[in-house]
């Protein structure tokens, strides 16, 4: 593809992320790419994605210089312009970023020549039955001193008219959107709706909607299922649930799964992707369901998502299943797997054979 315009997206308190972001830079001005910061954390706070992409120009490209949360703010970006994200690995976990921060031009290099491939998330939105946001006075006391926060979510103005179904919010979700306890000391009351249907009334810390990107986060925290990112489903788990089903549900892409908070609940504060967005009433509800906005991805070779998944969550083998013999074979992504092993994947798969769109 053609790079007409980058943005990036710097975790600003990191040295190393500045570095690679000056890489960036360079590499930009040597390619004749304009190349400007986006969603600067100023003093005075930060703006709306639209806002973002407008002042920087409409990026096509959005490199995120970070840990996850830096991704996670770059997707937010990305999303709202259909631009593709590169996510630079200089985090603490480093779930979603890719490319480590020595290979930052060898991978700018590979998106300009055009050896990539793009792969497709699921993203969720929502609709709410009022428009979200936080009352002044408890801004400071809920932000936990992690910088500005977001501005409202706007209203989509696609759908702004005509809706019995609530209010379309422009907001994009990679990983989660959480509706949460907001006092310590007291559980929300919130009945779910899966598809329109009853599927409980609960009495949680807190309820989240997990899209199979956040699986691995805060619905994994939760004892989620982890699914697999090439999927398309909703996970609905429960945080601390004071009941007997504490189990996840999967839905289909095209169940929405509806959270309102019951008439004696006490507030609950909705983060989406981890940045507070808005306090509910009892009486209020939100509708998640999955965006027709996809994120595109940059991937610069075969995605590895089980290595991934044992390597950065540190699984480890059972001591029995160790003791009992010689250790299961492990190779890396890009190298054939064993002859007498090759039966454990389709064979040949590649990435072009995933299909346009998809990669494994
Ligand atoms: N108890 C929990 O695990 C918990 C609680 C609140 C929020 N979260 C998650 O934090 C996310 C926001 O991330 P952040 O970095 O801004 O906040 P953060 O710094 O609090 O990060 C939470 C942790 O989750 C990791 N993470 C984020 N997305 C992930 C993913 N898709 N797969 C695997 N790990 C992932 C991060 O690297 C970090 O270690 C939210 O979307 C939510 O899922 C987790
Ligand atoms: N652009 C920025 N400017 C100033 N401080 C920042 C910026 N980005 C992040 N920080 C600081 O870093 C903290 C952690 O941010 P965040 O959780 O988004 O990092 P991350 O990208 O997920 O990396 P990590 O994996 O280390 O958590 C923030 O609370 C904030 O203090």
């Amino acid at each position: 593809m053609t790079v007409n315009r980058v943005g990036l997206v710097v975790h600003g308190g990191r040295p190393e992320a500045r570095a690679a972001a000056r890489t960036v830079h360079e590499w930009c001005g040597e390619q004749g790419v304009p190349c400007t910061d986006i969603d600067v954390w100023h003093d005075g706070g930060r703006r709306s994605a639209r806002d973002e992409v407008d002042a920087a120009g409409d990026p096509d490209l959005v490199v995120t210089l970070g840990g996850d949360g830096t991704f996670l703010r770059g997707a937010r970006l990305a999303a709202e312009n259909d631009a593709l994200v590169l996510g630079v690995d200089l985090g603490r976990v480093g779930f979603l970023t890719e490319v480590p921060a020595s290979d930052v031009r060898r991978a700018l290099d590979a998106v300009r020549e055009q050896r990539l491939t793009v792969e497709s998330r699921m993203l969720l939105t929502l609709r709410a039955s009022r428009r979200l946001q936080v009352p002044s006075g408890m801004q400071e006391l809920v932000r936990y001193g992690r910088g500005p926060m977001l501005p409202p979510p706007r209203v989509r103005t696609d759908c702004e008219a005509g809706g019995d179904w609530g209010i379309a919010l422009n907001v994009t979700a990679l990983n989660d959107v959480v509706l949460e306890k907001l006092a310590r000391d007291r559980q929300v009351s919130v009945a779910v709706y899966l598809a329109g249907r009853l599927l409980a009334s609960y009495s949680a810390d807190a309820l989240l909607v997990a899209t199979p990107t956040g699986s691995t986060a805060y619905s994994f925290a939760a004892g989620g299922p982890v699914v697999s990112p090439r999927t398309d489903a909703l996970v609905f788990t429960p945080v601390a649930p004071h009941m007997t089903f504490n189990r996840s549900v999967v839905a289909a892409p095209d169940e929405p799964v509806a959270l309102r908070v019951l008439e004696r609940s006490g507030q609950a504060a909705v983060s989406i992707d981890g940045q507070l967005r808005g306090v509910l009433e009892p009486g209020d509800w939100i509708g998640v369901y999955a965006s027709p906005r996809r994120l595109r991805a940059v991937r610069l070779g075969p995605t590895d998502f089980y290595g991934r998944l044992r390597h950065r969550m540190n699984l480890t083998d059972a001591p029995a299943a160790v003791a009992d013999g010689t250790p299961a074979p492990l190779w890396p992504v890009t190298t054939a797997p064993p002859d007498d092993l090759a039966h454990l994947a389709f064979p040949t798969r590649s990435d072009s054979a995933a299909g346009p769109g998809l990669s494994p």
